[in-house]
């Protein structure tokens, strides 16, 4: 499962091959090219993980591979292969049926998601019929009630004819889950599904997306800001800045020797409550780049302070590669430096968080 190894013609390959997607919008100041070169795979039964910032691109791309973009207003190119077919440039019609039958994706916000005005045994029930078509109202009832069972909703057969809001939120995410499964996708897209619970039901609702996981096969995506969830449920990581992606690694590598500074950034900015509390945590300093008028170098350019100091014009004038990290095989980085995170410890740490650095001499 690597960004570069997508062999985009092979049906026994990965089953999601996302090969130099790039996503366009044209807006009244210009193009903003919110996605840009994203390559990368998904295999049946593995879990990726997308990470970045806020508006990092996560969403758009899922959003691409899952054809919900309106062609009028988003210009999609490369290619996006979904078990074997082609989904770039692909009917919305046959696009339907894609969506439901072969992937599903969870948003954030159940209850924005739900229809506020209808049961949710209906709503499954019609998501269960769009894509069964011979199925009857009774088998569409049943199929809804055994998957409100499946995700761990207590009497099922009586909190079907319940409306959304008589649900507490872990439950919706639930419902949501449901209906994403009901039509066994193989391809699972989950956007930030934990965000808005609480930290038990988070856990709950991570825990049920493994279980289902392993049950159905399903090659998952899951996109999140959290790198705890990022911890419990990736084999393999992409980290996303400015639309592109700037590092990929197996969970371990990119959760232990994350080999560019903005991805050590993440991690340092993840809260640890065994931190004493006065510990500081490490901003990452800067705003990412214009989409609508990205630099000709490095997009990290000049945020990434180690820049000017130690490859000089280099960062500003070329963009880098994605490369080998020296961390093995799979590990891929996107930085001029040999070793980025090295240099961001002993050149730029000192200076935006000097008492950081005295902490660990
Ligand atoms: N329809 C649109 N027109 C113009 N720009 C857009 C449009 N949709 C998204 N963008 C821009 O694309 C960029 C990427 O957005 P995206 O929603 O993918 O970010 P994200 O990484 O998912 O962020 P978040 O974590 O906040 O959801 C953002 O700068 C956003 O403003």
């Amino acid at each position: 499962m690597t960004p570069s190894s997508a062999a985009a013609t092979d049906p026994e390959g990965p089953y999601l091959q996302v090969e130099d997607l790039r996503v366009t919008f044209p807006t009244q100041d210009g193009p903003v090219t919110a996605v840009s070169g994203l390559t990368y795979s998904v295999e049946k039964g593995k879990t990726l993980g997308i990470v970045g910032e806020s508006g990092s691109g996560k969403s758009v791309s899922s959003m691409a591979v899952m054809g919900l973009h309106d062609a009028k207003s988003a210009k999609i190119e490369g290619s996006i292969r979904v078990g074997g077919t082609e989904v770039v440039g692909l009917g919305e019609s046959r696009m339907r049926a894609l969506r439901g039958n072969s992937m599903a994706m969870i948003f954030q916000d159940a209850l924005a998601a739900l229809h506020p005005f209808y049961k949710i045994g209906k709503q499954l029930e019609e998501a269960y019929l769009v894509h069964h078509s011979s199925a009857s109202k009774r088998d569409a009832r049943r199929k809804a009630i055994e998957m409100l069972d499946r995700v761990g909703i207590p009497q099922p057969d009586r909190r079907v004819d319940d409306f959304p809001h008589q649900f507490s939120g872990g439950m919706r995410q639930r419902a949501m889950i449901a209906m994403g499964l009901i039509n066994d996708p193989s391809l699972l897209i989950a956007d930030e599904p934990t965000t808005a619970l609480d930290v038990t039901v988070q856990a709950q609702i991570l825990d049920l997306l493994q279980d289902l996981q392993r049950e159905f096969n399903s090659a998952v995506i899951i996109i999140t800001h959290d790198l705890g969830v990022i911890a419990e449920m990736a084999d393999d990581v992409l980290v996303m800045y400015a639309g592109r992606c700037v590092e990929f690694g197996t969970t371990k590598q990119i959760l232990t020797s994350p080999e560019m500074p903005y991805t050590w950034g993440l991690l340092s900015s993840i809260p640890d409550v065994h931190a004493s509390t006065d510990a500081r945590l490490i901003p990452i300093p800067g705003n990412p780049p214009s989409l609508l008028r990205p630099p000709s170098g490095c997009s990290f350019h000049p945020r990434c302070v180690h820049s000017d100091k130690v490859a000089g014009d280099l960062c500003s004038t070329e963009r880098p590669e994605l490369l080998p990290a020296s961390s093995g095989t799979a590990h891929l980085k996107r930085c001029h430096l040999a070793d980025p995170v090295g240099v961001y410890q002993t050149e730029v740490l000192p200076e935006i968080a000097p008492e950081l650095v005295q902490e660990t001499r």
